[in-house]
Formats: C-alpha cells, structure tokens, sequence
C-alpha cells in the first residue's frame, strides 16, 4: 500500500492553495494517496504517513489556521516526517534575499524546531492587486512590492518529487 500524505494549506487569495494543489498532484502522480485540506478543516496528522503544511505570509506571519494546525498537532508532527513550506516574495531572484533573509515566521520557529521537519522551503508567491483591499494596496505601495505572479511551478514540482522519494524510502 502507498503512503498516505496529508497536504494542509492556509490562503487568504488563493495563491498557496493553488501551490497546496500542484503539491498534491505532484504526489499523486508519484504513487502516493493524498488528502488535500484546508488548515482550518484539516484532519489531525495521526491518520497520515506524512504531512505537507504550508501558508501565505502576511507581515512577516503564516496565517492563523496553519499556525494553529502547527501549535495544536505539534508532537504528532514531531512524530512522522513533515515539510513546511511558506509562499510570499514576488519579484526576481532568491526568495529568502528577496525578504532580507526572511525564511519562516520568528513565532513559529521554536515549534519548528520541536518538530523537526524534513524541509522548510519558501517560495516566491503571487499577487493580484485587483483582489486586494484598500489597506492592503496601500502596504503593497509602500513597500513597491512587485505585483504579479511569480511563483515557480517547476521548483514546486521538483520539491514535491523529493517528498514523494523520502515517504517511498521509509
Ligand atoms: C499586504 C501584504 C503583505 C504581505 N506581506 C508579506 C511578507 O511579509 N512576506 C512575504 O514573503 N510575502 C508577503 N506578501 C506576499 C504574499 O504572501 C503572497 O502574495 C502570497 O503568495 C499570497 O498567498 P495567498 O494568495 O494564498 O494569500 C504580502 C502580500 C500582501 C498583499
């Protein structure tokens, strides 16, 4: 039988959810049975030979169901292999240079670092100013974020193969 992996996401405009999919397509096509979640509905990690979660980045933060879904099943995380992955930056070039060396939310790294995970990848994200609100606009102004869509399906894909090659080792 074929490992079971859960694949939780947390969007706010549906960028990391459409990541969360290609995550869980990229499984699948490997071999592996996968369940795709929401954060906020996820199932605990009990049932699951290995869990992916993965949130949009706000400020500097993961969005409030991944963050939760981290604190509440961290020792059962702990307990089987795990990848985190965050998408944010928009524009050009490495994404953790892009967020002057920005890699996972300073909250969360002591639960990361209980957890242990397999990976913790951040990956360049997309921006819709149309979807925006008015706040949000004014940040994005302020910060001269680039507007876009940025993120890199093949180094989504290639990082969702080697998960599939590790849950196939075990
Ligand atoms: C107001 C605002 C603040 C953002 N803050 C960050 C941030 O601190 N770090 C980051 O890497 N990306 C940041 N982003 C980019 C988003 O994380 C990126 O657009 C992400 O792919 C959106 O995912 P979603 O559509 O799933 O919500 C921000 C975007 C907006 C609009």
């Amino acid at each position: 039988m074929s490992p079971h992996v859960l694949v939780a996401y947390a969007t706010k405009y549906g960028a990391t959810r459409e990541i969360a999919e290609r995550v869980a397509a990229t499984l699948t096509h490997s071999g592996l049975e996968v369940t795709l979640q929401p954060a906020a509905q996820a199932d605990p990690p009990t049932a699951y030979a290995g869990v992916v979660l993965g949130s949009a980045v706000y400020a500097g933060r993961w969005l409030a169901p991944a963050a939760a879904y981290l604190k509440t099943h961290a020792a059962a995380l702990a307990a089987r292999p795990t990848w985190l992955f965050s998408s944010g930056p928009t524009g050009r070039g490495d994404p953790v240079t892009l967020m002057q060396g920005w890699r996972f939310p300073a909250d969360l790294q002591p639960l990361a670092d209980l957890i242990h995970p397999r990976d913790v990848a951040f990956f360049h994200g997309a921006i819709w100013p149309q979807k925006l609100n008015f706040a949000e606009r004014l940040i994005l102004k302020a910060l001269k974020a680039p507007t876009g869509d940025f993120r890199d399906w093949a180094h989504i894909e290639d990082w969702a193969r080697a998960i599939a090659a590790a849950l196939q080792a075990v």
